[in-house]
């Protein structure tokens, strides 16, 4: 099956397939052709360029995109869509006065959530996620990263890793697996944390590595959570299973996660909201991408990641949505990135090349997916009429977005 784009207005993100990421002062350009086609063949992008060389193509289906632009899907590096239930009362809680820590010190939160669903069976866990999978599919995400997290038990992280396994194999999207187990500390082991951390590393990681059910290993590294020590541990484990480290680091307090990520090559290290000088230079020395989550920043009213002391440092920047039923209960990119020009001073350039190419590094997958590129997956957005780019994430809660198409197959 093939299908031509012709009259595309404008063309973005055309890229070398060789390119993996952009950094810093490269973050501000993003290429583009105007008056262009682009041609897919089964589930790739096999041709592309300006309409004046577009002769004699025949192709199965010819779509007219006269006014609008073509974009690679978003890649939504850090998320945590399969989860039971929702928190709307700690949102009240919140809304009223009580902060997210005072609600997770009260026994809410990620153990609220754990609790929901260790009382959910698979298949309806698997029912509610796969609809909010197929939400953020029209809303323009074509790669998602899915991490556990809310199972904290043997019996429901593996529960959660199947269900994402499932939603991977059922819909054409790209999915990776990350296993989460150190998420937070279940109140049985509230007094011997050293228990649960034994548990994830002698228990939970051979099973999940026995299953195939994880690409990557993560940890919350927090106060009040997992200690540098705590996540040395779990990290060093986790690589004796071959899982790369992507961190939840930062969010709170800066206290040398993302070195310790650094150390281990974590693929990213996300949250940031809090950075010291120091955290700038680990990354400098390395390949680990920082990922920023502005919808989480947005609805706790914590502080956004410093984007521009990254970006204007050399630094390569993902953006992603972190949905998720307590901190992020959206899993929209168009509103990440939307967020990041207002809230973080990213220009559209920088937004777009952190939401595509940066995002498909943060989940190891930028050599098939987050540009246009020949060769790679056909993955790809056909926006309705508008001015600019500029208007994406200027007209911010509006619906930019007509067409998904996943890996050459047409999904709205
Ligand atoms: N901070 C840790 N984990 C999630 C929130 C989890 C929750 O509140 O349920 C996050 O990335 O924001
Ligand atoms: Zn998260």
């Amino acid at each position: 099956m093939s299908i031509l784009i012709i009259n595309i207005k404008e063309l973005l993100q055309v890229r070398a397939s060789n390119v993996l990421k952009v950094s810093g002062e490269d973050m501000k350009h993003l290429p583009t052709i105007k008056n262009a086609y682009l041609l897919i063949e089964d589930d790739n992008i096999k041709d592309y360029g300006s309409m004046d060389d577009c002769i004699a193509i025949i192709a199965d289906k010819t779509i007219d995109a006269k006014g609008k632009l073509v974009l690679p899907t978003w890649c939504d590096s850090h998320t945590h869509i399969v989860y039971a239930g929702n928190r709307e009362q700690e949102f009240v809680d919140r809304i009223k006065g009580l902060s997210y820590a005072e609600i997770a010190n009260r026994g809410g939160g990620i153990l609220n959530s754990a609790k929901t669903l260790q009382n959910t069976s698979e298949e309806d866990l698997y029912n509610q996620s796969i609809k909010r999978v197929i939400n953020v599919i029209k809303l323009g995400t074509g790669a998602l990263e899915i991490k556990s997290g809310y199972g904290l038990t043997v019996e429901s992280e593996l529960k959660m890793l199947r269900v994402i396994k499932r939603i991977k194999d059922e819909l054409p999207i790209e999915v990776k697996a990350t296993f989460l187990g150190a998420h937070a500390i279940p109140e049985q082991f509230k007094n011997n944390k050293k228990n649960y951390t034994d548990l994830i590393i002698n228990e939970m990681l051979p099973k999940i590595a026995n299953e195939n059910l994880a690409d990557f290993i993560d940890v919350f590294c927090e106060k009040g959570y997992f200690s540098i020590e705590d996540t040395d541990a779990i990290l060093s484990a986790g690589l004796t299973f071959g899982l790369i480290p992507k961190l939840h680091v930062n969010q709170f307090n800066a206290f040398g996660g993302i070195a310790l990520g650094v150390k281990y090559k974590a693929l990213s290290v996300d949250h940031l909201e809090e950075l010291a000088p120091q955290d700038i230079e680990a990354l400098k020395e390395s390949d680990t991408i920082p990922v920023a989550l502005p919808s989480c920043s947005y609805f706790l009213s914590i502080p956004y990641t410093p984007a521009r002391e990254l970006i204007d440092a050399g630094l390569a920047l993902a953006l992603a949505t972190d949905y998720n039923p307590g901190s992020t209960p959206s899993g929209n990119m168009n509103f990440v990135i939307s967020t990041a020009c207002i809230k973080m001073k990213m220009t559209p350039e920088e937004a777009i090349n952190a939401s595509t190419i940066n995002g498909a590094y943060a989940m190891g997958i930028s050599k098939d997916y987050g540009s246009i590129s020949k060769g790679k997956k056909a993955n790809i957005i056909i926006t309705n009429t508008v001015p600019s780019y500029n208007y994406l994430p200027y007209a911010f809660g509006e619906n930019h977005i007509e067409t998904v198409i996943i890996k050459g197959k047409i999904m709205t």
